[in-house]
């Protein structure tokens, strides 16, 4: 099989660390409580549980957009944080390339590097078909990939993707699965709320709200892949054998 193009640069020595995090919102009950977890480069880490249990919560304090009610998070070493939402907005009269090209002009590729790059993530992701298609005219799986490609062009330190695959076809998301391992093999730290088994079979860590919300566990199980571990506490890469992630 060969391997996605996608070959981001992050900087080096990119961790996150996470102990007793928990999170409530103003009125309601303990979303989860006692989260310990570190983050490091090689992983893609599925956070799993129920419609509200509070994965979107979770990548919102991952992403430093929202304090948590409890507990600690350090980030080291983590510049760029990309985050893919479910449901992403583009500019409508633009076309898919100039979405992704974007990010490469403005680390000062010019125009013709900028699209060469943008072709090959473009493709990592099977978009290739909808290249010189306005955003608008986009289906939703259309328009998430396109932004988990321009996410990748963006080489972040932590990517943040919320359900990837829950507007695909199987053989799509296999696709999609498998080219976030490679991003996460070429040094970014991958973390997807999803409810696909398939996705959290691909990943290399698990952490499971549905047990977080009981107060306290430890949440963290392996993915799928290579039967990967990093259960017990603090487990974080180093307790992750292999890649795991979608072979
Ligand atoms: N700003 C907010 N204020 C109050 N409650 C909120 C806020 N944001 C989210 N919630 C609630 O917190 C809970 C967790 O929401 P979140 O979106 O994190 O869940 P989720 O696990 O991602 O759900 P889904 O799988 O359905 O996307 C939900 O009950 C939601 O209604």
């Amino acid at each position: 099989m060969t391997e996605p193009s996608a070959a981001p640069d992050p900087g080096p020595g990119a961790a996150v660390r996470a102990r007793g995090l928990g999170h409530r919102f103003t009125g309601t009950a303990d979303l989860f409580t006692g989260l310990d977890f570190d983050l490091l480069p090689g992983e893609v880490v599925g956070v799993c549980g129920p419609s509200g249990c509070g994965k979107s919560t979770l990548l919102s304090i991952l992403a430093g957009w929202l304090a948590p009610h409890s507990g600690t998070l350090e980030a080291t070493g983590v510049e760029r944080t990309g985050w893919v939402f479910q449901n992403p907005f583009g500019v409508p009269g633009r076309t898919a390339l100039d979405h992704v090209v974007l990010p490469l002009l403005a680390k000062g590729l010019d125009r013709s590097a900028a699209e060469t790059r943008a072709d090959e993530a473009m493709a990592d992701f099977r978009l290739e078909a909808v290249r010189d298609r306005p955003f608008r005219e986009l289906s939703g799986g259309e328009a998430q990939r396109l932004m988990l490609a321009r996410a990748v062009c963006s080489a972040p330190d932590l990517l943040l993707v919320d359900e990837p695959t829950a507007q695909l076809d199987l053989r799509t998301a296999a696709t999609v699965n498998r080219t976030l391992g490679a991003i996460a093999r070429a040094g970014t730290i991958v973390v997807i709320a999803t409810h696909d088994p398939h996705t959290r079979e691909a990943c290399t860590r698990v952490l499971d709200l549905a047990t977080a919300a009981a107060g306290g566990a430890n949440a963290e199980g392996g993915g799928g892949g290579d039967g990967a571990g990093g259960a017990g506490p603090h487990a974080g890469a180093a307790d992750v054998p292999g890649s795991g992630a979608a072979g």
